[in-house]
């Protein structure tokens, strides 16, 4: 059976089109983030972010090039793939290499559907954790606000196919939790976008680093499920400027 012909951008609907322009100057801005929070060293670490579905187009992400540093990334050399994790023909050099995690992003968009924006750090805290198999226990309300419990742990996984993804996916499918560190190797989160999925690997690295303190004095006190449970209820549906139901 022929598989279909590799979309080529400039074919696409032209609103396509726009919002993959618009996905492309998200994630490459979104990127400088990691290296701004002290999450990533060189060119370590990946964002990436779904283009909205077109009904006349292929489902399709966002995701940096392998290997570049971050001085150099630029919406007009972020790699544009099928959920397949295949480049597409995006205007990009034949020869720019998507990122090594983009058959993992590309699994957990094809079995997370609410998933709209990913990112990968090696974060020093929240690693150190990997590499102790170790999940990071809900003792913060700010661990219970964004992850609603403890940041879950993932298996180990080898880089380049979907192993990865399919770790992402088993822990996190029916988690509360946007982050997951990856045994091992480091962080991963998720988010409804790719700016959420920053802000997740931000916070676990910050209450990666607070509880790993805090343990320097003793074994700090989990929260009561019932305190996490309205922690978290708050925090995703009243904090900040959100509307009350
Ligand atoms: O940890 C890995 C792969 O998972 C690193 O190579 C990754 O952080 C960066 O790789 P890319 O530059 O995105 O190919």
């Amino acid at each position: 059976m022929t598989s279909a012909p590799d979309p080529v951008l400039t074919d696409l609907p032209q609103d396509l089109q726009e919002a993959v322009a618009q996905t492309r100057r998200t994630v490459a801005e979104l990127h400088a983030e990691l290296p701004r929070n002290g999450l990533v060293a060189w060119t370590a670490g990946n964002v990436s972010q779904r283009v909205p579905a077109h009904q006349d187009g292929p489902e399709l992400f966002v995701i940096k090039p392998s290997g570049v540093s971050y001085d150099d990334l630029t919406a007009e050399n972020m790699v544009v793939c099928t959920l397949d994790g295949a480049k597409i023909d995006d205007g990009t050099a034949d020869d720019l290499k998507p990122s090594s995690d983009t058959a993992a992003h590309a699994y957990v968009y094809r079995h997370m559907p609410e998933v709209g924006g990913m990112v990968h750090t090696h974060s020093p805290y929240a690693t150190a954790w990997a590499a102790r198999h170790e999940p990071i226990p809900c003792v913060l309300t700010m661990i219970a606000d964004e992850f609603g419990g403890d940041i879950p742990v993932g298996p180990f996984a080898l880089i380049g196919d979907d192993s990865i993804g399919q770790g992402i996916v088993e822990t996190l499918q029916n988690h509360r939790s946007k982050a997951v560190l990856m045994a091992g190797h480091g962080p991963f989160t998720i988010g409804k976008d790719a700016k959420a999925a920053v802000k997740a690997a931000v916070l676990c690295e910050e209450t990666a680093m607070t509880v790993h303190v805090a343990r320097q004095h003793g074994e700090p006190e989990r929260l009561s499920q019932e305190d996490i449970d309205k922690l978290f209820a708050r925090y995703q549906n009243v904090y900040g400027q959100k509307k009350s139901a």
